[in-house]
């Protein structure tokens, strides 16, 4: 049995046009379920969604799109549903190694999500028969392209599943206005060594769509 959530209004946000796309078809008939593309990279996302949730009342915002995955832990086309959302390069380097901002006492990088909303949807999706990863996703302003940062990231964060360039600026967004955030990704590349040509953005968008079409069971 899933848990009925209550009517909400959903605000969804994507960074680009084709991920938008991509929900849309998932959810058919929208109901009280609002997509919008708020562009690519943590600044852009959050002041754009921060303009649409002061714009009128939502009662949960998703940040939904591809994303890369580590490997062994999320790969081409899993759907991965974040369990807090990391901003993995906001800090300092020192000869020590990087200092999160929480370690220099200036704030958090983790922005937690809602548990309720984050089960239910795990529930469907995996009914549903899809490949369901649960963890941290990060937030990164570069994306990763070698080995080197991949396993870096990897031994900093050994919960991440991805990495995307959005999620912790919606977050804060959502935050700021006492709203519950999630985050939903699917993978469309591995994180390591860049490869654009390799991207497997058709599958991961199909795969994005079907994660849709679930949420919708959850939101009905
Ligand atoms: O070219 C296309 O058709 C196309 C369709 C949909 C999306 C794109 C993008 O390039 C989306 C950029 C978006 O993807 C996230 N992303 C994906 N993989 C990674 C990664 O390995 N590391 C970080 N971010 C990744 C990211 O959130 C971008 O905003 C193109």
């Amino acid at each position: 049995m899933v848990e009925e959530i209550d009517k909400q209004k959903v605000l969804i946000v994507t960074s680009v046009e084709a991920e938008k796309e991509a929900v849309l078809r998932g959810l058919g008939d929208t109901g009280d379920i609002e997509v919008h593309v708020v562009g690519v990279g943590v600044v852009t996302a959050a002041v754009n969604t921060a303009f649409l949730l002061a714009s009128k009342k939502y009662d949960v915002v998703i940040n939904m799109g591809i994303a890369g995955g580590f490997n062994g832990k999320a790969n081409v086309e899993t759907v991965v549903i974040a369990d807090e959302l990391v901003a993995a390069d906001l800090g300092a380097e020192s000869k020590d190694g990087f200092l999160s901002l929480d370690e220099l006492k200036l704030g958090s990088v983790l922005i937690p999500v809602d548990d309720r909303l984050t089960t239910s949807i795990k529930k469907i999706l995996v009914e549903n028969g899809a490949e369901v990863a649960t963890g941290a996703v990060l937030t990164l302003s570069t994306v990763t392209g070698t080995a080197e940062t991949a396993d870096r990231l990897q031994k900093r964060y050994p919960n991440a599943m991805a990495e995307a360039m959005e999620g912790y600026g919606v977050g804060v967004a959502a935050k700021q206005m006492n709203i519950p955030i999630m985050e939903i990704r699917t993978i469309s590349n591995m994180v390591g060594p860049r490869d654009r040509s390799a991207w497997k953005i058709k599958e991961a968008l199909v795969a994005l769509e079907r994660a849709s079409a679930g949420l919708k069971e959850v939101f009905k």
